[in-house]
């Protein structure tokens, strides 16, 4: 089916996200979306996917004009949608989620369970790809549970295949999966408008790029076009795409962490007896693919979690029963690997994000009043210094971007004294502009003698910035190596494989996209920790239930 979109303009109030774009997908095209954090990137697919309406413009289907009126509408067009947050119910098995709301396979409300089994068969075996019908979707990785949104959209007929940013949340291994079923897809006609920033994973796939920025379309690349060329034709500067970073000169150790064993409520240790030092001006980064303990090693680090055994110190004071604002006050500083859940309030505003843990404190409290101009001045400075695109601080933060959400959280935590920064995944969903200024700011942060965490299932970002890397794997940290590590190896370390192998085996195995073929951890009992767990859909939601950043703007009424 071949898409056009003419004209498209989508404004929040007086502020313009879509102006008057034009777009053409062919059939069996994997067209790439590129653009800047707040671009306007996913203000045009939800427009494409029914869930707001443009202002002017025109979607046409094989030259026909067509108006949606919600998701349902563009469903039955042809349409589909995988959303970031995955809007499947995790007790539910893949067959029951892949039939819910939709007939023929359930019918007043009640699912054949047998039909809907032949159906996720059928699609998977019609693509090429695998997936358990009677799995639990809560026991599936997260790459899994992908592929169960990508079939829910292909048992609806999708023959247009919205992805946005579908690699944020993947493991380097998942990806490389994901990429293969996006070309048998191509392969079946289907088409695929694919939103990332991963200009690695643009040129693997895309057969064309349109790149946005403010809003409009400012020209279209070749996929084939070296990195350098895409990342400066995105942001509309040159960017640096690594960082420059002088040997590391640790000082004191300032975070001890020893023996620290954390259990899930299964009882089964999801972080066992780990030890790690981390010394004030060094960056240590916890590499390991997702669900390896890293996020509750960070958490009781943070205080979230109370740990069995063990010890966490901070400049050498045991920090054990004390709160998580008594080490925020400390000086730990905390981005978490969720901003949608943990890192930002929507309904707050920018300002009030910006100050969360601190508005308590002077200059933006005296006695016991909140200094308003206090708190806008702070964010006026905060927002011009990490760019973070919005028509107003007083803007809730549940209107900002994805990108832009993820800097308000970067700036509230690195705008402090700091003697401990723990970020977990912190340029998750950020431009490549902004992953070169984040990554500085860290450096930055680490010269000044800061001890800095970074929690990351990138391996990019991991030679980036390390000058030490712990890799986790079961819970345990398998081995701590210097930052330079060849990137292979580290792959296969984070797949359980012992230093001397994984260096051996690196010199023999590449995959597409240049991570180390990484197994998931099949015998780690699940983590049942709530950052990972999926998102919760209540049973009786719609199937097609807007999404959180839908659900906050203007539409919500209509
Ligand atoms: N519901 C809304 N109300 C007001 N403004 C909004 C709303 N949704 C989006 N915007 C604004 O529109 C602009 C485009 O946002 P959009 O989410 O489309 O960007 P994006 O290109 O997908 O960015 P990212 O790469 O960060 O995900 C942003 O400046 C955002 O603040």
């Amino acid at each position: 089916m071949r898409l056009e979109l003419r004209g498209i303009t989508k404004r929040f109030g007086s502020f313009t996200a879509n102006d008057a774009i034009d777009l053409v997908v062919e059939p069996g095209q994997i067209h790439a979306l590129l653009g800047e954090n707040g671009a306007g990137k996913s203000t045009l697919m939800n427009v494409l996917y029914g869930l707001y309406r443009p202002d002017e413009g025109q979607i046409l289907l094989d030259g026909e004009p067509v108006t949606f009126a919600g998701p349902a509408d563009a469903m039955a067009a042809g349409i589909g949608m995988v959303h970031q947050h995955f809007m499947l119910v995790p007790v539910f098995t893949v067959a029951e989620n892949v039939a819910l709301g939709h007939e023929p396979t359930a019918r007043a409300g009640l699912i054949d369970p047998a039909r809907a089994r032949d159906q996720v068969r059928e699609v998977a075996a019609r693509f090429g790809f695998h997936v358990d019908p009677d799995a639990m979707v809560e026991d599936l990785p997260v790459g899994v549970q992908q592929r169960v949104e990508i079939i829910k959209a292909l048992s609806r007929d999708a023959r247009i295949l919205i992805l946005d940013e579908p690699t944020a949340v993947l493991t380097p291994q998942e990806t490389d999966e994901l990429i293969e079923i996006m070309r048998q897809l191509r392969a079946a006609g289907t088409s695929i408008l694919f939103i990332t920033h991963k200009l690695r994973e643009v040129r693997a796939v895309a057969d064309r790029i349109t790149v946005i920025r403010r809003g409009r379309v400012v020209g279209s690349a070749d996929p084939s076009a070296p990195e350098s060329e895409l990342a400066s034709l995105m942001v509309g500067r040159a960017v640096s795409l690594g960082v420059e970073k002088a040997p590391a000169t640790p000082g004191d150790v300032v975070l001890r962490v020893d023996g620290l064993t954390v259990l899930n409520p299964a009882g089964t240790p999801v972080v066992d007896r780990v030890h790690l030092e981390v010394a004030a001006g060094e960056i240590v980064a916890v590499a390991g693919v997702q669900g390896n303990g890293q996020t509750e090693l960070a958490h009781a680090v943070l205080g979230l979690v109370e740990p069995t055994a063990g010890s966490v110190l901070l400049d050498g004071t045991d920090l054990t029963g004390t709160s998580v604002r008594d080490r925020l006050r400390a000086g730990l500083g905390f981005v978490p690997e969720d901003r949608s859940t943990d890192g930002v309030i929507a309904d707050f505003s920018i300002q009030e994000n910006l100050v969360l843990d601190v508005v308590d404190q002077a200059p933006y409290s005296r006695a016991g009043a909140i200094d308003r101009q206090a708190l806008r001045s702070n964010a006026e400075k905060r927002v011009a210094e990490f760019d973070v695109r919005t028509g107003s601080v007083d803007a809730t933060a549940g209107t900002l971007s994805g990108g832009n959400q993820q800097k308000v959280v970067l700036a509230r935590e690195m705008s402090r004294p700091l003697r401990l920064l723990v970020a977990s995944q912190p340029t998750r969903g950020l431009d490549v502009g902004s992953i070169e200024f984040v990554h500085q700011r860290i450096v930055a942060e680490r010269d000044r003698g800061t001890a800095v965490v970074i929690v990351s299932t990138e391996l990019d970002e991991v030679a980036a910035l390390a000058d030490r890397v712990a890799v986790m794997y079961r819970g345990r940290v398998v081995g701590v190596v210097p930052g330079d590590t060849d990137r292979d190896v580290l792959g296969l370390m984070m797949a359980g494989v012992p230093l001397e192998e994984a260096t051996q085996q690196a010199s023999q195995h590449h995959t597409l996209l240049g991570a180390a073929d990484l197994d998931a951890p099949a015998a780690y009992a699940p983590v049942d920790a709530p950052v990972d767990a999926p998102v919760d859909a209540p049973v009786d939601a719609p199937v097609d239930a807007p999404v959180d950043d839908a659900t906050t703007s203007e539409e919500e009424t209509r």
